[in-house]
Parts: structure tokens; C-alpha cells; sequence
């Protein structure tokens, strides 16, 4: 697009927002230091390089588009292309199997944070502080219960991978001088029927008091809640009211997955109830479609629904914004991009929200004109204020983007057989 077509379109939004008492600059340079933590499991199929195993857990990529990074060299190399497209402020979000390990096996209750510091070094070269995630599945000792297995042996291998994947997100968060967040999610589950829902859940309380009586000044935990997963259709142990508890009564984030409520179930309704009990939230920003099925991320109702709440929260500033998403059926940068670029709209248009005449409206009950600013919203040129943010930033704008992704899947992707 032309730069003068771009600049004139933001002055004629600029004005159509003023109008509404919106500021524009201003959401756009929220939106400029907002961080959106980029999840490395998109990359390559959620496979990491601990070793060669399927993967398990109750969560599945379909698809076998070529190009998938087969090592940490390629995701880095991949993230920083995908990077090099986006205007704004990025973390990198790591999974404990993406650790460089050298040629001898490691195995989780061994894991270091001298295995993380090539990452470590990597990120702050590329101007990226990094998330970090344990991990419990596809692992021969994964089965269906980690954290919350009756077996002492099995729980206390977990127990000892958690712990030292907190104290690696700490080292992690020092090194960069800013906290990491580290987010547990277990896949501990059933797939059919359970009679002691109960005690697992017992037992997983017990697992986390343990884990988390650690304090680490450097790190945050986050907790993630899910309905169920694959071959766990039945029972999950860590259910939205396990954590929602959990995390209320011991001060701990919330980790919200927009793939894991009901089908049904606007996600974005938490938001305001959570904050009310837990410290901060961290969003796992995904598309469900009829199940968990981790689509790529879209400017959506529910994408958009869930960033309005934020912002409508004042909660900004206590949700750390990350993706959650593997699709391998499709160009993985393109997936990223795609992925990144809904969310940013989506903050960008819940910045843009009217809110204070909104607020009055509702106050003075005058649900008609909510109702029809709302509706009136919908088609404001948000799109025009988002291409100019990436304009500004150097980057492609609009549908631009996609030749580079043709281009790099052409020169790189295409020659990893
Ligand atoms: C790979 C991640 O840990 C995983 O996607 C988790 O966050 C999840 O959402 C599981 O369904
Ligand atoms: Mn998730």
C-alpha cells in the first residue's frame, strides 16, 4: 500500500475515533509496548528435542505441512523471521524439551539452567525476554496422572521436574531483569469414568503446595485449568475449579486457555470474576474448534471479546498476553503471524473502545444507544489504525506480509526434507 494511502486512512480514523473521544496515538502506543508472549511450540509440531517420541497429554497437531523446524537452530532462525514481520514488543515462550542438551540424555528430573542458556543468550540478542512452561507429556512416565499420581515414585519425579523448572524460570527471569512466567499445566486426567476424583485431586493440591512453598523472586507461576483432552474425555483433575480455587486462596495467576471451557462458555466472562480473586492472569489465546483443537488464532468474536474484557477491566497491566496455538497443516511462520496479528487487533480495537460514553450510557440505563455504539464500533477503521502501526514499525502492512512468507518458506522451509 502506498504510504500516502496509509497515512491519509489513519487521518480520516483518527478523526471518526476523535469524534467518539477515542485517541488513537495513544491506543497505538499501548499497543506498541503491549508484550505478546510467542509460544515455540508452534514451530515444530510440539515435538521439543529431549528425544523421539509422540506426542502425548491429550493434545494433537494434525497435519504434515513441510518445513517444521527439526532443531533449536531452526526455531530460532523461524522466530526471528517471524519477528522481522511484526511491529510491537515480543516475549518467547519455552517449553522445558526445547533445552539444548548436548549429545547425552537428559532426562526432566535432571533438567539445569545450563541447558536454558543458550536461550537465555539468544533472547536478549533478539531483544525477547523469555516465558517458560514444565513439561509433563511425552514422556515414558507422563501416562495419565503426573503431579497427582498416587504412585510416590512417579509423583515425586514431577514434583522434582517442576521444581527445577521453577528455579530455571527464575535464573531466566534474573538474567533479563524481569520476571519469566512459568506455567504449569499437567495433563492429569481420565478417559473414562473416575471414582476418586477426590483423592487425585488431593494428591495434586499436596504436589503444588510443595512445589510452590519455593520462593523465587524471579518468577511468576501461572496455574492452567482444561476441560478435558483427548483419550481424557472423562475427568481432568486440573479443572477450571480445581485452579480457579487454587489459585484464589494461595495468591497464584491464573493461566485462562480460550481452548479449554465449554464450547458454549464465553471465555471472556472470567476475566473480570478472576481478578477479582487471583493476582494476575496469563492468557493462552487459542481457537477451539468444537473441541480443544488449538487452531490458529483469528480476529474472531470470541478473540475480540476476550481483549474488550481486559481492557474494559483496566486489567491491561495484570494479564500477560501469550498464544497458544499448533497447526501443521499450514506454513508454520504464516501460523504465527496470523496468530499474532489477530491478537494485536483485537487489543487494538479494545483499546479503541468509546469507553467512558459507553460507562454512561449503562449508568443512566440507556441500553439502547450502548447497544447501538456497540454495534457501530464494529465497523469503526480499526483496520486503517492497525496498518498504520505497522507502517510506523517498518513493517509489511496488510496482506503484505504474505509474500515474505512465500519467499522464506521457498528460500528455507522448502529445503528441510
Ligand atoms: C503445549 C502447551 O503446554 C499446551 O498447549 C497447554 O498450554 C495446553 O493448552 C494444553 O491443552
Ligand atoms: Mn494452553
Amino acid at each position: 500500500m502506498k504510504s500516502e494511502t496509509i497515512e491519509k486512512n489513519y487521518q480520516v480514523a483518527k478523526e471518526r475515533y476523535a469524534a467518539l473521544g477515542v485517541n488513537t496515538d495513544k491506543a497505538l502506543e499501548i499497543l506498541q509496548k503491549a508484550p505478546i508472549s510467542l509460544h515455540c511450540w508452534q514451530a515444530d509440531d510440539v515435538m521439543g528435542f529431549e528425544r523421539n517420541t509422540a506426542l502425548t497429554g491429550g493434545i494433537q497437531t494434525t497435519g504434515n505441512y513441510p518445513g517444521r523446524a527439526r532443531n533449536v537452530a531452526e526455531v530460532r532462525q523461524d522466530i526471528e523471521k517471524v519477528v522481522s514481520l511484526l511491529g510491537g514488543t515480543f516475549r518467547f515462550n519455552l517449553h522445558e524439551t526445547y533445552g539444548e542438551f548436548g549429545d547425552k540424555f537428559v532426562d526432566r528430573d535432571q533438567c539445569e539452567t545450563k541447558h536454558f542458556t543458550g536461550w537465555m543468550q539468544w533472547a536478549k540478542e533478539n531483544n525477547l525476554k523469555l516465558d517458560f512452561n514444565s513439561t509433563s507429556f511425552s514422556h515414558p512416565k507422563s501416562g495419565y496422572l503426573s503431579l497427582s499420581n498416587p504412585d510416590k515414585e512417579i509423583r515425586d519425579f514431577w514434583i522434582e521436574h517442576t521444581k527445577r523448572c521453577r528455579r530455571i524460570a527464575d535464573a531466566m527471569g534474573k538474567y533479563q531483569g524481569d520476571p519469566c512466567i512459568m506455567n504449569i499445566w499437567v495433563h492429569d486426567g481420565s478417559k473414562d469414568y473416575t471414582v476418586e476424583r477426590s483423592r487425585y485431586r488431593q494428591i495434586l493440591k499436596n504436589s503444588l503446595d510443595d512445589i510452590l512453598s519455593e520462593k523465587l523472586p524471579n518468577m511468576k507461576t501461572c496455574l492452567e485449568a482444561k476441560l478435558f483432552g483427548i483419550g481424557m474425555e472423562a475427568y481432568t483433575v486440573g479443572s477450571h475449579d480445581f485452579y480457579a480455587g487454587y489459585c484464589s486462596k494461595n495468591n497464584v495467576i491464573y493461566t485462562l486457555d480460550t481452548g479449554h471451557y465449554e464450547p458454549t462458555e464465553n471465555v471472556a466472562d472470567a476475566v473480570s470474576s478472576l481478578l477479582l480473586f487471583v493476582p494476575e492472569l496469563m492468557l493462552h489465546v487459542s481457537r477451539p474448534m468444537h473441541w480443544d483443537s488449538d487452531h490458529v488464532t483469528l480476529f474472531d468474536d470470541k478473540t475480540r471479546d476476550l481483549f474488550a474484557e481486559v481492557i474494559r477491566a483496566n486489567a491491561l497491566n495484570r494479564t500477560h498476553l501469550g498464544l497458544d496455538y499448533f497447526d501443521a497443516s499450514i506454513n508454520r511462520i504464516g501460523a504465527y503471524i496470523i496468530g499474532v496479528r489477530a491478537a494485536q487487533k483485537a487489543l487494538l480495537q479494545a483499546l479503541l473502545e468509546p469507553l467512558p460514553t459507553l460507562r454512561k450510557y449503562e449508568d443512566e440505563g440507556k441500553w439502547f444507544e450502548r447497544l447501538a455504539l456497540m454495534e457501530e464500533e464494529k465497523t469503526m477503521p480499526v483496520g486503517a489504525v492497525y496498518d498504520y502501526f505497522n507502517y510506523k514499525n517498518n513493517k509489511p502492512v496488510a496482506e503484505e506480509y504474505i509474500s515474505d512468507v512465500e519467499q522464506y518458506e521457498k528460500d528455507v522451509l522448502s529445503k528441510r526434507k
